[in-house]
């Protein structure tokens, strides 16, 4: 196990009283896996992984974390271990070689060998040709992928990233999920920090869901979704009044669960949502009701969230919808 935490707890001492931040955390991480941690703003995500990398001291619990354990160990710890915050580490006026020279020089690696990884690294991060430019004039994807390089500069078995594309366009996005894919690929083990549904999707092995300082669930990707029954349907009526007629035709419908109305909108779950529609449109049209709209969309992890929470995660631009009407 590259982490390994058990009852992870941090309390924050305010004017207005303690925060608990993080509430028992206990969380698994093998070597080798892309892991995200996923979860709304101020859920304990950043406070989580900050305790982990020995950034800050659990209030209580305890954890092994790259083979060190955090409380007896805490320099092996960050020996083992990179760690790529929100913000970045890098000074807008610095020449971004130096940058990473220093950082490695940090560690404890000798010069040469740092200008010589440091421009390896560059070269696998496809940022060629910036070695002596300013770190201000990098767009945000190049000087988030310097991030990294700081991060891995003293080889690192364990890569904490907090929030990697937070503020990259979609096409920066993808990049910087290739090139975490790639890290893996070569051995490092990578924690991440997202509270994009799409990239805990798309790049995570398995996710972890934390609200309120707890993790409310854990696994693959399409595990978590499965736990979420059948997909989710959404009729628009274009008169409110009919709702209560065609709550009734839904009703009929075997399988169809959780079935609510809000306003002019009928919603409900059932399994194979597309192949049931043809029957169920029939059906309303028989009676003579106008649809205004009918969408189907399959579980999201939002819909994992939701169900687990009772609330959305809120992340408009990640849902699968699927217009068939
Ligand atoms: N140093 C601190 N002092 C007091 N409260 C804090 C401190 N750091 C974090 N908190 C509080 O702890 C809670 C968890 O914050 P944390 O930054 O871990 O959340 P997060 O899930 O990373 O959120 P985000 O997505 O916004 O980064 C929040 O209520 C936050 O205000």
């Amino acid at each position: 196990m590259m982490i390994e935490a058990r009852g992870l707890v941090r309390t924050f001492k305010t004017k207005r009283g303690p925060v608990h931040a993080v509430q028992g955390v206990d969380l698994d991480v093998a070597d080798g896996e892309i892991v995200g941690f996923l979860g709304p703003n101020g859920a304990g995500k950043t406070t989580t992984m900050r305790m982990l990398a020995t950034l800050i001291k659990p209030t209580s619990g305890t954890a092994t974390v790259a083979g060190c354990d955090l409380a007896k160990d805490p320099v092996g710890v960050r020996r083992g271990i990179g760690y790529v915050p929100q913000s970045g580490s890098t000074l807008p006026e610095a020449i971004a070689g130096d940058e990473v020279v220093d950082h490695a020089r940090l560690y404890g690696v000798d010069k040469r060998t740092a200008i010589a990884d440091g421009r390896r690294l560059f070269d696998e991060l496809d940022l060629q040709g910036l070695w002596r430019r300013q770190c201000k004039t990098l767009s945000g994807g190049q000087r988030r992928r310097l991030d990294i390089v700081m991060g891995l500069i003293h080889d690192p078995k364990l890569i904490f990233l907090d929030e990697p594309t937070t503020g990259l366009d979609p096409q920066a996005r993808a990049n910087l999920w290739e090139h975490i894919r790639g890290l893996r690929d070569r051995g490092a083990t990578i924690f991440l920090t997202t509270h994009y549904l799409d990239e805990a999707d798309a790049l995570c092995d398995r996710i972890l869901v934390i609200d309120h300082g707890k993790i409310v669930a854990a696994g693959q990707p399409e595990q978590l979704k499965q736990q979420v029954s059948g997909d989710a349907v959404r009729l628009g009526l274009s008169d409110a009044s009919q709702a209560p007629a065609v709550t009734k035709v839904v009703e009929d419908l075997p399988g169809a669960v959780a079935i609510e109305t809000d306003g002019e909108v009928v919603s409900f779950r059932i399994p194979q949502g597309g192949s049931v529609l043809p029957g169920l449109l029939r059906s309303i049209d028989a009676q003579g009701i106008e649809l205004a709209g009918v969408e189907v969309h399959r579980p999201t992890l939002d819909d994992v969230f939701l169900t687990m929470t009772g609330r959305s995660l809120r992340d408009e631009d990640s849902t699968e919808k699927e217009n068939v009407a």
